[in-house]
């Protein structure tokens, strides 16, 4: 058993008209939104997979079940400290942690630092070690049409 393991995490969710928009902690201004029964951020929610997979601990879903009210509607930053604290609890800290995401529109290059920001405090480890990019789907598929977002992230966690 290696002292420093790899994780990866993906997640989907609908974009609906007139709905709350949450990603990466940071509430954006837009004409749609995320949909789920957590706020459904989606990087949040792709981070949380990939610190639970590189520990091997089943994923969000087996931890936070869409059945469950006490998640209904929960910020996800909620959900990430409590993963952060499974993984702990497991002897992990962690290293770094890369994220993607795919979403058509509105441009999230200004709301990077924010969510950053949000991250590291749930996360309880540094800003540098967070790193979050952003791509259009150039208007092809569900992501081009506006009908969805996606968010992809790998992470290092290592023994402590
Ligand atoms: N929702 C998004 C999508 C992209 N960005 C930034 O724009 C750059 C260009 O995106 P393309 O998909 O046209 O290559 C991208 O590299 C990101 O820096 C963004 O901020 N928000
Ligand atoms: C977070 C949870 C729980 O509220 O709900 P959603 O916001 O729907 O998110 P998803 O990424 O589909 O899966 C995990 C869920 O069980």
């Amino acid at each position: 058993m290696g002292k420093i393991k790899v994780g990866f995490g993906f997640d989907v969710h609908q974009l609906k008209e007139n709905h709350p928009f949450v990603l990466g902690g940071v509430k954006l201004e837009h004409y749609a939104g995320a949909y789920g029964h957590s706020d459904a951020d989606v990087l949040l929610h792709a981070i949380c997979d990939a610190l639970l997979g590189a520990a091997n601990l089943r994923d969000i879903g087996f931890h936070f079940s869409n059945k469950d009210d006490r998640w209904k509607g929960i910020s996800s930053l909620i959900l990430l400290q409590h993963v952060v604290a499974l993984i702990k609890e497991k002897g992990f800290v962690i290293g770094n942690i890369d994220a993607m995401v795919c979403l058509e529109a509105p441009k999230i290059n200004p709301h990077i630092p924010a969510m950053k920001t949000y991250i590291a405090e749930a996360a309880g480890i540094g800003e540098e070690d967070i790193s979050i990019k952003a791509t259009t789907n150039e208007q092809m598929g569900f992501i081009g049409r506006e009908e969805g977002v996606v968010a992809y992230a790998v992470c290092l966690i290592e023994r402590e």
